[in-house]
């Protein structure tokens, strides 16, 4: 290739007149450069030393990043809390008390509810009762604890990271780094967070609830606090609830025996009865008074399946109580499948079915699970089944479970839960009215005048009935007492003045005798002593127009049911009178045509003579 082709075809001798122009130039610049060359040669100096001092800079920063990686690693622990797992709730808890979060200024705020955040507390604690502070914790805080620094640093998107359960997620996670040479300082500090998060939650029952389908969080992603129920507010047949404290109880502190027996450490309690009769406030109440916090989780969700169901058993912690409610949602029991038509119902005392569907199982069953009977069974008593729990179903359908998930080893103990008898109407009241808030009671003192009619007749009665109870010789003390009756030092009243505080009690067994045993749910009862909190004498006077009204509604529904079902299946009309003949079994009335018998609140009927006021 020669230079003319390289230049576009210039000739050759206008090339070498340009190089000679170049060189000339260049001398002169050589000769400007020699010109500054004592000058430039400082620079040049300085310059060389200044990259000399960079490097040297550089280096050390380096090294000195270096060391503290390797110093970091070499003297401090560091560990990761991941949100759902319950050490990142005692964590959370932990750096709130001491105050970490304090100098943050950037917040998320929420309205106050029972699941706890990742909160601060601000100055003035009245200020914070509806809304919580939660700050954003984008830069690592340092505090000291018992001596040592503690770093910690919370990623709120991190980058997705391997969960302990198994699956790549940005997780909001907690890094906590300890600067100690002692590796147990970091159980001391996890420790401290978990007796303090025990102590500040003691009065309360603890929930964990699978509410959500992102195992990222955890299975139990949802956290509740719920004020702890005095076992004493239960109202149960007497020796009910002790009994299954006292079994609770004896699982929890003999590990060593099932061990040395052979036998899975686990214990399996179902409650059965119908809506409203106390099921899920016995196992709070238990919870409550064992120290134990519940894992509850519903089979009817829809992202609750086999394998979910298995991981979410799994990850319960020991010593917890983990709950099912409403079992028999999943799916139908092997002879109800046999037997599709048979009707399910329950019975008021009397043999009488009671807010029943005439539609069979069908009508009344809820939407089906994905959980399979054997997904359940293993999670359970099988591998799958993590041991050191207690395991509690709730059911209103027991007819409905299949025997296998029955059997002991499984369920070893059921409680039957019934609708209120009369003594639980007593108790009921009594608990609603405490005789130590009398003064609230304003139309009991004896100068109310202008109460309704109605009303006024019943505390009349309730004062003669107190103060001719007033009048009776002390009770021996090897007699066994009613619950009404006055303990041997009441002072005895004067006709037509007693204390309010003497009325309760009567007011209490005239309420009780109002209302037919077995009828209603415990529920429906508080639910009507409610609207009554302050006046009892009112609930009794309006107890027997309050059962006449749900006489009515529950006709009504039946009513409705029975039109649905017949619509729904030919057959249906078969079944319904299948289902009313149920009642007729004992000689009592159709439901159809008398469905609830009541008998009459008046002070006689306390005293046993029994007056059937049925209306329909
Ligand atoms: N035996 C009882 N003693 C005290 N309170 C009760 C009792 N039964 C029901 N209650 C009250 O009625 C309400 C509902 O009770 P709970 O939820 O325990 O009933 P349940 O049997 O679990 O009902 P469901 O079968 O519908 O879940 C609660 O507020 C509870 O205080």
């Amino acid at each position: 290739m020669s230079y003319s082709n390289l230049l576009g075809g210039e000739d050759i001798g206008s090339y070498s007149s340009w190089l000679t122009s170049l060189l000339t130039s260049f001398m002169g610049l050589s000769s400007v450069f020699g010109a500054l060359g004592m000058v430039s040669q400082s620079y040049l100096g300085s310059s060389i030393k200044l990259l000399i001092l960079g490097s040297v800079i550089e280096t050390g920063r380096r090294l000195f990043q270096w060391l503290t990686v390797r110093l970091r690693f070499q003297y401090s622990v560091t560990a990761q809390f991941y949100e759902g797992d319950p050490a990142y709730e005692w964590m959370i808890l932990f750096l709130t008390q001491e105050g970490v979060w304090r100098s943050s200024r950037d917040f998320i705020v929420n309205a106050t509810n029972s699941r706890r955040k990742w909160s601060v507390k601000t100055a003035d604690p009245t200020i914070q009762g509806n809304a919580e502070y939660v700050p954003t914790y984008e830069h690592p805080q340092l505090f000291r604890w018992r001596g040592h620094w503690v770093e910690i640093r919370r990623n709120q998107d991190g980058a997705p990271c391997m969960t302990p359960f198994g699956n790549f997620q940005s997780v909001a996670n907690l890094c906590v780094t300890i600067y100690t040479l002692n590796m147990t300082t970091l159980s001391e500090l996890v420790e401290d967070a978990r007796t303090r998060y025990v102590d500040v939650n003691r009065p309360n029952v603890v929930i964990h609830i699978a509410d959500s389908q992102n195992y990222g969080l955890g299975h139990w992603n949802s956290v509740k606090h719920k004020v702890r129920r005095p076992l004493s507010s239960i109202i149960l047949k007497d020796g009910v609830v002790d009994a299954l404290v006292s079994d609770a109880q004896e699982f929890l502190k003999s590990e060593d025996w099932y061990v040395e027996a052979g036998i899975p450490h686990r214990r399996g309690y179902l409650l059965h009865g119908p809506p409203g009769t106390g099921k899920t406030s016995t196992i709070y109440a238990l919870a409550g008074a064992l120290n134990l916090e519940i894992y509850s989780l519903s089979l009817a969700s829809s992202f609750v399946d086999d394998a979910f169901l298995q991981r979410a058993a799994s990850s319960i912690p020991k010593h917890a109580l983990f709950l099912i409610e409403d079992i028999d949602c999943a799916f139908a029991s092997r002879e109800e499948e046999d037997d599709a038509q048979q009707p399910v119902a329950y019975r008021s005392q009397s043999g009488r079915p009671v807010g029943m569907s005439a539609g069979g199982p069908d009508a009344q069953r809820g939407p089906r699970s994905l959980v399979s009977l054997s997904g359940l069974l293993n999670v359970i008593d099988g591998v799958g089944s993590e041991e050191g729990k207690l395991f509690f179903a709730t059911t209103n359908y027991i007819d409905r479970l299949d025997p296998a998930l029955l059997r002991p080893g499984r369920i070893d103990r059921k409680v039957a839960y019934e609708l209120a008898t009369a003594s639980q109407a007593h108790a009921l009241f009594l608990r609603f009215f405490p005789a130590a808030r009398f003064a609230d009671f304003v139309e009991l003192a004896p100068t109310s005048s202008n109460v309704d009619p109605e009303i006024g007749a019943c505390i009349d009665k309730v004062d003669f009935l107190a103060t001719e109870k007033a009048k009776l010789p002390a009770p021996d003390s090897k007699t066994p007492q009613r619950p009404d009756a006055p303990t041997p030092d009441t002072p005895k009243a004067p006709a037509g003045d007693v204390p309010p505080r003497e009325k309760i009690p009567a007011l209490a067994t005239a309420f009780a005798a109002a209302i037919p045993p077995g009828q209603f749910s415990t529920a429906e009862l508080q639910c009507y002593l409610q609207a009554h909190k302050k006046t009892p004498a009112a609930a009794v006077a309006g107890a027997r127009a309050w059962i006449a009204e749900q006489c009515e509604e529950r006709r009504a529904r039946e009513a409705r049911e029975a039109a649905r079902a017949r619509k729904a299946k030919p057959d249906a009309k078969a079944k319904v009178d299948k289902v009313e003949n149920l009642g007729r079994d004992d000689g009592a009335e159709s439901p159809a045509t008398s469905e609830f018998s009541y008998v009459d609140g008046s002070l006689s009927a306390a005293d046993g003579q029994k007056e059937d006021t049925c209306t329909s």
